[in-house]
């Protein structure tokens, strides 16, 4: 049993992100908590024993308010936090890195410890309007992200990570 929860962190400005975040914490179930960016405060991290960051990449960086969660709590949880783990998943159009790199720069200012390989779901979107079109993410991709929500409640409830 773990004593603390899987926080999972989302910010999707169409669809894509959301719709993983929450086959996530379908994957991971009653051991997950889902919340959106802009309720998070610091007191949910300190709560939590890992993290699922979910967001877009927007102009070759996370989005801004996933962003923003970070600017407001990365100083009043910093030294705090050592040693758990972690996971992202990025919805992007073409690219996806730029953003996938911010936060784990963070997450090593945090001395989190990543424990999946960092997803990244290309969705194609490359004009105006298909950038903003509401995003439908295929099944397969979604089942990959419950995995890795099932994975990582795992991990915890069995003290591996
Ligand atoms: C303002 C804006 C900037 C974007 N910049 C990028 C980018 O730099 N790289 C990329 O791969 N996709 C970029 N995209 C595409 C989104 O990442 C992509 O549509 C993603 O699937 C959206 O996820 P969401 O539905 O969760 O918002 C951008 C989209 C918007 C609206």
């Amino acid at each position: 049993m773990v004593n603390a929860p899987l926080l999972i962190v989302w910010h999707s400005r169409t669809g894509a992100s959301e719709a993983m975040a929450r086959a996530a914490a379908e994957g991971a179930g009653d051991h997950a908590v889902l919340m959106r960016a802009d309720e998070v405060e610091p007191e949910h991290l300190l709560d939590a024993e890992g993290y699922l960051f979910v967001c877009p990449e927007n102009l070759a960086s996370m989005s801004g308010l996933i962003k923003e969660m970070f600017d407001r709590c990365y100083y009043p949880v910093l030294d705090q936090l050592q040693g758990r783990p972690y996971a992202t998943i990025i919805a992007a159009g073409s690219d996806g890195e730029g953003a996938e790199r911010q936060i784990d720069r963070i997450a090593t200012g945090w001395r989190l410890k990543r424990v999946a390989e960092g997803m990244i779901v290309n969705l194609d979107a490359q004009s105006p309007e298909a950038i903003l079109a509401p995003k439908s993410v295929p099944d397969d991709q979604l089942a990959q992200c419950r995995d890795i929500g099932e994975a990582i409640v795992e991990g915890l409830v069995s003290g591996i990570f």
